[in-house]
């Protein structure tokens, strides 16, 4: 019998009065998937960005439901500068939030730059650090996040993904680099849409009327193809927006839809 494709779900969009609000309900819903992935396979995988998204978790610190031992953390995009460095994305997860949690320093994947000079054998050591955590348990072509957490930036991007970038049409490898990032640093390693593509739950979260165009560009013409719209996980994977109402100011509609 042939296989039936399912098209990817449109994306869910919780539209909050306040980004304090927003904090709330996204550690509500972080809990949530935590709870769904642990008491399924024992463990919850997840994946983090860089940028404004850290300080958006910080509804987790001193939360009694994190089950921090049992997190697997990777990051969805590393800047390629040293982890103490103030550019990297390490560094800020780190001062925004796994500083402040009890989670085992193990269970934090780090790019770690000062390991290895070139950006081809670091992008290839991060995929054996993914394939030992996925592949191995999971015996999966491309890793099922249980979570990632995505921002975007005012051009579109995410992650490590720009626009008009050849990265956009990498299908095969699950983490590339690129040196010619159009915002510095310019050296980063980054996932990439295959594997954003195969997560349970992806979550975007922008705030801010610094992001209100680009909001309404990426979700209300998602044909113009920008990075940010690119990511629409294979059925039944979910993208979920988390935006406050200054980000969310300029789109068609703006629905208010709570957790
Ligand atoms: O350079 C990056 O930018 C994006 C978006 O950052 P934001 O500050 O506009 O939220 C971020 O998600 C990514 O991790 C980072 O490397």
């Amino acid at each position: 019998m042939a296989a039936v494709h399912h098209p990817p779900n449109p994306p869910v969009i919780h539209n909050f009065a306040s980004s304090d609000v927003l904090v709330e309900n996204l550690a509500t819903f972080v809990l949530r998937a935590q709870k769904d992935a642990i008491d399924k396979k024992g463990r919850f995988t997840l994946a983090i960005s860089g940028g404004s998204l850290p300080k958006m978790l910080r509804g987790l610190i001193g939360n009694p439901a994190s089950k921090w031992d049992k997190w697997q953390v990777f990051y969805a995009d590393e800047r390629v500068v040293p982890l103490d460095h103030p550019d990297s994305n390490h560094n800020l997860c780190t001062q925004e939030l796994f500083s402040k949690v009890p989670i085992p320093s193990e269970n934090i994947h780090a790019i770690d730059v000062s390991l290895l000079d070139d950006l081809e054998e670091l992008s290839d050591a991060y995929e054996k650090a993914l394939i030992g955590e996925f592949a191995q348990k999971d015996a999966a072509r491309f890793p099922v996040f249980d979570l990632i957490l995505l921002g975007m930036g005012p051009d579109g991007h995410t992650c490590s993904l720009f626009p008009g970038h050849e990265l956009l049409s990498e299908e095969d490898r699950w983490v590339a680099y690129l040196e010619d990032s159009p915002k510095p640093p310019p050296k980063r390693i980054t996932l990439t849409y295959p594997v954003l593509n195969h997560a349970a739950r992806v979550v975007f979260v922008a705030t801010g009327e610094g992001k209100a165009d680009i909001l309404s560009q990426v979700l209300d013409n998602p044909e113009a193809g920008l990075p940010a719209s690119r990511v629409k996980p294979v059925y039944p994977g979910q993208v979920f927006w988390f935006i406050d109402a200054a980000a969310g100011a300029k789109l068609k509609e703006t629905p208010a839809q709570n957790l």
